[in-house]
């Protein structure tokens, strides 16, 4: 299993106004650990540093200081090409992070034969209709020979988030993951994200704005403030007790928690059944596919 440590991460940009340039410290002395089967929400305004965070944890970016230790069970380092398949990151816009001239089955086959999870075209093709089924994208061999701009906005995030776990991830950093997608379909996609943490023992870094997502999918919520976290502890003392006066203000924003926190408990109950909470009908595929739309209502 795998564990990060992130230590008194700091990162400044320096932003051009004319002939003059302005430093900006997007992330400020920030650490916290993530663990296998926990999760860990960053909550914040826009701006205040938390896709800088994961673009530092997935070596988009570099930091000024600081430092992210990525290490396995028995204390070795995870450097390299170990890490990049690793650590993985889940992207907000499902539209954009998938290349519409390429097929599904092609985005999933990629990062296999890239990191040598598979040798030869049949043992690939297998393991693509695998992950695809392991997403509830199914039938999967229908699914893999289309291209992205055929599937719904849930499924494109179904298919992003089979590559992100494709080159045997145990660390994914999920940025706001849902937030592009109709309300309907969030709690689908985030039981789903919860499901495969479970299996694989992932350590997840759940970036959003959204309090009462967090309170139910996280363990820990961090809360960012122009770059600092103000407040961090357990996600419901943080969340239905917050000290920090902008924590108050985030949670007074957010839609009543309570409300919420009944709809998320029984998506996950449903989820617990082993059976995906909820289906749609594909009218390309001319058959039921998994989660993204709520389940018709008999009679
Ligand atoms: N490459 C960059 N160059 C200069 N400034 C940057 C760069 N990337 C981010 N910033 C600045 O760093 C700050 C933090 O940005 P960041 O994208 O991490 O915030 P965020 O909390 O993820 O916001 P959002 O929720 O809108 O994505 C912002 O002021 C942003 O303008």
């Amino acid at each position: 299993m795998t564990t990060v440590s992130v230590s008194h991460l700091t990162k400044d940009y320096s932003l051009r106004s004319g002939l003059r340039r302005t430093p900006l410290r997007a992330v400020d002395d920030v650490s916290f650990d993530l663990l296998p089967r926990r999760t860990v929400a960053l909550v914040g305004e826009s701006g205040s540093g938390k896709s800088t965070i994961a673009k530092l944890l997935t070596r988009l970016e570099k930091p000024t200081s600081g430092s992210v230790d990525v290490r396995l069970d028995d204390g070795t380092p995870v450097l390299g090409s170990v890490y990049r398949r690793q650590v993985q990151m889940v992207f907000q816009d499902p539209f954009a992070s998938l290349n519409p001239f390429h097929s599904v089955g092609h985005h999933l086959a990629r990062p296999l034969l890239l990191h040598q999870r598979t040798r030869g075209t049949a043992q690939t093709h297998a393991r693509v209709l695998e992950m695809l089924e392991r997403v509830n994208l199914t039938p999967a061999d229908a699914v893999a020979a289309r291209r992205p701009h055929e599937l719904s906005g849930g499924q494109r995030q179904r298919v992003a988030i089979a590559r992100a776990l494709a080159p045997g991830a145990k660390v994914l950093v999920a940025d706001e993951p849902v937030s592009m997608l109709d309300v309907s379909i969030r709690l689908g996609v985030l039981n789903l994200l919860a499901r495969l943490q479970r299996e694989e023992d992932l350590a997840v870094l759940y970036i959003t704005h959204d309090l009462a997502t967090a309170r139910h999918f996280s363990d820990e919520v961090l809360v960012l403030y122009r770059g600092r976290v103000v407040e961090r502890g357990p996600a419901d003392a943080v969340i239905l007790d917050p000290h920090h006066d902008y924590t108050k203000l985030l949670a007074q924003a957010a839609p009543d928690p309570e409300r919420l926190g009944k709809v998320v408990a029984t998506e996950a109950a449903t989820d617990r059944t082993g059976i995906d909470n909820r289906v749609c009908y594909d009218h390309h595929l001319g058959t039921w596919t998994g989660a993204d739309h709520p389940a018709p209502v008999p009679g």
